[in-house]
């Protein structure tokens, strides 16, 4: 299964961890419909230093936005203790981290068994190698572009090397997980994890930040289509 529409390079995945908190519904319609997925940070104050949404959350964002993608990244550990809970609660995706439990193999099982599209994402300081093994079972994967935990942080370039390895190994062996990137992106370096073969880019405060969200990813939309190719791994 792909998550990416025929014909598209690559999705934009506003994150709502930047999102007005007392009114998240008016920092949607801010994004005038010009996003593809909305990304929702679940943070635990245990595998990261902050504390965001629990199942409740997306049950109210599935009820609110019926035809919404819904893009989950558990940051919480272990996260076994809820990939059924978020998946009930009506994500599309569940994204869980490759460092946050041992038994990775049999929770992306678990996440499809829900019915969901399985996602696994790494720290910046975790090579690609921890999650090989699994990654025939990956419809997506979720490469952070700063220590995950806040908004706001500066893009960490050296993880493009990470995109460039995923991308090769995906076209040797035939296989068909996406590559999202989160963290410190925006409209002035879209571009570049675009070349680089990034599908999925995730942006928090340059999104909701922006005087005019929706012309911010109308600006990003059209920077990473008119980025050239990189080598072997544009998408
Ligand atoms: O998961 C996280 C942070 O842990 C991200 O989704 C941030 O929310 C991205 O925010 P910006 O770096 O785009 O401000």
């Amino acid at each position: 299964m792909s998550l990416l529409p025929e014909g598209r390079r690559f999705l934009l995945a506003p994150s709502l961890l930047s999102a007005n908190p007392l009114s998240v519904e008016a920092s949607i319609a801010r994004l005038g419909g010009e996003e593809d997925w909305l990304h929702v940070d679940v943070m635990d104050g245990h595998f990261v230093p902050n504390l965001t949404y629990g199942p409740g959350f997306v049950r109210a964002l599935r009820a609110r936005y019926p035809d919404a993608f819904l893009d989950v990244h558990l940051m919480v550990q272990p996260p076994e203790d809820f990939v059924d809970s978020f998946a009930e609660a009506g994500a599309d995706l569940l994204t869980v981290h490759g460092e946050a439990t041992p038994h990775l193999h049999r929770l992306l099982g678990r996440i499809r068994e829900k019915g969901c599209a399985a996602g696994v994402s790494l720290n910046p300081g975790t090579p690609v190698e921890w999650i090989a093994p699994v990654l025939h079972l990956a419809d997506l994967v979720l490469l952070m572009s700063v220590n995950p935990g806040f908004g706001g942080q500066k893009f960490l370039p050296e993880v493009l090397e990470k995109v460039t390895a995923l991308c090769r190994r995906r076209a040797v062996r035939g296989e068909s997980f996406l590559v999202e990137m989160d963290g410190g992106l925006g409209p002035d370096n879209v571009d570049l994890v675009v070349s680089a073969g990034c599908q999925v880019v995730v942006a928090g405060s340059a999104v909701f930040g922006a005087p005019d969200p929706a012309e911010t990813l109308r600006r990003m939309r059209h920077s990473g289509e008119a980025s050239t190719h990189g080598g072997s791994c544009g998408a």
